[in-house]
């Protein structure tokens, strides 16, 4: 089956034709949709990555309803959300016969157990509101366990292992059992380690402050939260590690600043995961950040020594999907973030069980529900 992939990221849209073990890719804006549909003809299905799934546990073909459903989840997912609305819209007026998959970053974490997904808030809010924390990167992560057990040669459900996502969003998950058991991302993306452009967690009792105080309103402080904080807010950059680096180079004290809060609150998370595991088998790096900074990576293990993780300079050199870290240690490895393959798994696992109409995004009747 070729699956035309779309996956929004804070910074970025990835697009990616997967027909098997062919993957044709493209970066860019709506222009290299079209083009790649042009290119590479028309395709059996589209599956597009949504961050934020609410409860849902499964991918789910696309119709009016759906897509209604996800757009109530926008205030949670502001800088992800929008986009994925609106290009599986797109796709969907663009390619009527052919249907439009949404996979969820969400889903790998539906199963926290309760200790980890729970925040202290009063159990009646809990309750009412549906609160909890559901965590994201999920497609990255159930890539980066299946891709971890084929390089250790081990089966992915007897892995206990952490997995670190370093893209514009970060996010480190606590994994046994195939499923996710701890992440540092919670009710919304914003939570957990320092991004490129968002603040991670930041004291709610801070928050309260500069709300009752009138520093700020809430518009302005989403926007500050999300746009403006992180690295791109204690730096003069964009948040793109490539321009941090570079004013690190250039002597900018800030610019060493804001790594060093990035590396020590990294540190922070993935010790916390390590306390979620009996045991740890490995620690997996995935995402645009890792995948070419590896200088960086190194840097960030230098201060890991104390749960046992080093970094072997020769093997952080090299290129490819690799293990990072000495022989007779921990493995670290390095994954290259391949969520449209994750993407064009689920469409295809999910189109060979649906009833054939509902591939096209049609009602099915109230006893199929
Ligand atoms: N040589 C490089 N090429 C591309 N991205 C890089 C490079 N070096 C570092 N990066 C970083 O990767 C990050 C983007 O990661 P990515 O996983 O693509 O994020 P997202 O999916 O959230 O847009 C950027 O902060 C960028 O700085
Ligand atoms: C969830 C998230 O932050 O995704 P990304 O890193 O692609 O922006
Ligand atoms: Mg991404």
């Amino acid at each position: 089956m070729r699956v035309l992939t779309l996956n929004p990221g804070s910074a970025s849209l990835k697009v990616a034709l997967v027909d098997g073990e062919d993957v044709l890719a493209a970066d860019g804006g709506d222009a290299a949709i079209r083009d790649a549909i042009r290119r590479w003809g028309r395709p059996d299905a589209v599956a597009v990555r949504f961050v934020h799934g609410g409860p849902r546990r499964q991918p789910v073909v696309l119709d009016d309803q759906e897509l209604a459903r996800l757009a109530r989840l926008v205030p949670l997912a502001p800088l992800h959300q929008p986009q994925s609305l609106r290009l599986a819209t797109w796709a969907r007026k663009l390619l009527p016969d052919v249907p439009v998959v949404a996979a969820f970053d969400t889903a790998f974490h539906a199963g926290l157990p309760e200790a980890a997904a729970r925040y202290a808030l009063p159990t009646a809010w809990t309750r009412r509101h549906g609160i909890r924390r559901y965590g994201f990167h999920g497609l990255s992560c159930a890539y980066a366990l299946r891709r971890t057990a084929r390089l250790l040669d081990r089966v992915p459900d007897a892995l206990r292992m952490v997995c670190c996502h370093l893209g514009s969003g970060v996010s480190v998950t606590a994994i046994r059992h195939g499923a996710s058991v701890d992440t540092s991302m919670g009710f919304t993306p914003v939570e957990g380690a320092v991004m490129a452009s968002r603040a991670g967690s930041v004291d709610p009792g801070l928050l309260l402050h500069l709300l009752r105080t009138g520093v700020t309103d809430v518009d302005e402080l989403t926007d500050v939260l999300y746009h403006r904080s992180g690295l791109a807010g204690m730096t003069a950059t964009s948040g793109d590690i490539r321009e941090v680096l570079a004013a690190c180079g250039a002597g900018d004290a800030d610019a060493e600043t804001a790594v060093e809060v990035y590396l020590h609150r990294l540190r922070r998370e993935i010790g916390a995961a390590v306390a979620g595991l009996d045991l740890l088998d490995a620690v997996v790096f995935t995402g645009g950040v890792a995948e070419h900074q590896p200088v960086l990576l190194g840097r960030l293990l230098d201060g890991l020594a104390v749960l046992g993780l080093h970094a072997d300079r020769p093997r952080l050199a090299a290129a490819g999907d690799r293990l990072i870290s000495p022989a007779g240690r921990v493995p670290v490895l390095l994954v290259a973030a391949r969520e449209e393959l994750e993407l064009a798994r689920h469409a295809e696992l999910l189109l060979a069980t649906e009833p054939a109409r509902q591939h096209r995004g049609e009602q099915p009747c109230a006893s199929e529900r």
